[in-house]
């Protein structure tokens, strides 16, 4: 008798909230600077393993800045880049947005062209590749001023940078949105479609912000809404999508523990919240470790798994055809486990 093919346990989904600087894993930070000719301030995979234990976002964020120190060439970017999509093929993702740090890297003398060419490289060969299909965000950093992130976006536009939107990340307590109205302006005037980090480790009044201020399409994290009911209610109505980072959280103890996760409550409130792995180089986990752990800590049915999965399809900015297709996929994964 023919076998089967196993199902998959994890569904077939859109990771929307993803840096690529996140997907550094260790071994490949070895090896660019090896060919790179760096000499690491660790001496092995495991002492700079026994650097990854976060207390909060800062903690996590100082090593990512620093392990980036690797990346130097086109073909670095690149390499880190197919590294990803290899990795998310395997997990079910068949459609990344993905978001890369074009400052963190001209802070180190990295030109836009190295960082942006590089990551463009691998996406334009991931269909064919790897079936996925992509889109590119460029991401700013809310530590810096905002003056040079108007900069560094006329930049990407000057060059025809191939992004999709512009994102807002980094350090948040402190750094409320309000201080990129103007970016996020120039940026919907481009035709830019639009995310920030917003209610991860900062007040709920921030996500109020990006939404009111920034004008954003949809809200990376936001598990502080619900601290505000009202506000929790505001996002149901007008369906904003917030890509939810399960592992992420744990790790940099936004909260206390998997168990505690607000993500039951998320959606029995029918907010429309996506799985995603952030940063899984350093979160422990890609997109389908993220899947596998929230099934794991709450007991999540297919159907459950397939809205999550849908839901991620239906806030991506993927063009209607695509996205027609990829519920087809959710569907069809849904009806092979019943
Ligand atoms: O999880 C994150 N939060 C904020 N900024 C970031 N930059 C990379 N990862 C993150
Ligand atoms: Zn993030």
């Amino acid at each position: 008798m023919p076998t089967t093919p196993a199902l998959s346990s994890t569904p077939p989904c859109a990771e929307l909230h993803l840096h690529i600087e996140g997907t550094l894993e260790p071994e490949l930070i070895f090896e660019l600077a090896g060919r790179n000719g760096i000499t690491l301030p660790y001496a092995s995979l495991d002492e700079l393993r026994a650097r990854y234990r976060f207390t909060d976002l800062q903690s996590f964020l100082d090593l990512y800045y620093a392990n980036m120190d690797v990346l130097r060439t086109e073909a670095d970017f690149a390499d880190m880049t197919r590294a990803y999509l290899r990795r998310a093929a395997a997990a079910g993702v068949r459609h990344v947005e993905m978001m890369m740090d074009p400052q963190a890297h001209l802070v180190r003398g990295i030109p836009l062209e190295t960082s942006v060419r590089g990551v463009c490289a691998a996406l334009a060969a991931s269909e064919e590749e790897f079936g996925i299909s992509t889109a590119l965000i460029a991401a700013f950093l809310r530590d810096r001023p905002a003056e040079e992130a108007l900069d560094v976006l006329e930049d990407l536009l000057a060059m025809e940078a191939p992004i999709i939107g512009i994102g807002l990340d980094s350090a948040e307590v402190g750094n409320p949105p309000e201080a990129f109205i103007g970016l996020y302006r120039r940026a919907r005037e481009a035709g830019l479609r639009t995310v920030a980090h917003a209610g991860e480790e900062g007040p709920s009044h921030y996500i109020e912000q990006a939404l009111d201020l920034l004008l954003v399409d949809r809200i990376d994290h936001g598990i502080r809404c619900l601290d505000d009911p009202e506000l929790v209610q505001r996002l149901v109505h007008e369906k904003i999508p917030l890509t939810i980072c399960p592992l992420s959280n744990v790790r940099l103890q936004a909260v206390d523990s998997l168990a505690a996760h607000p993500l039951p409550q998320m959606l029995e409130h029918g907010l429309n919240i996506s799985v995603n792995s952030d940063d899984p180089a350093y979160f422990g986990g890609y997109a389908d470790d993220n899947f596998r752990a929230v099934q794991e800590a709450f007991g999540l049915d297919r159907a459950q798994l397939g809205l999550l999965a849908a839901n991620s399809i239906e806030a991506s900015f993927a063009p209607p055809g695509r996205r027609a297709e990829l519920l087809h996929e959710v569907r069809r994964w849904e009806a092979a486990g019943a």
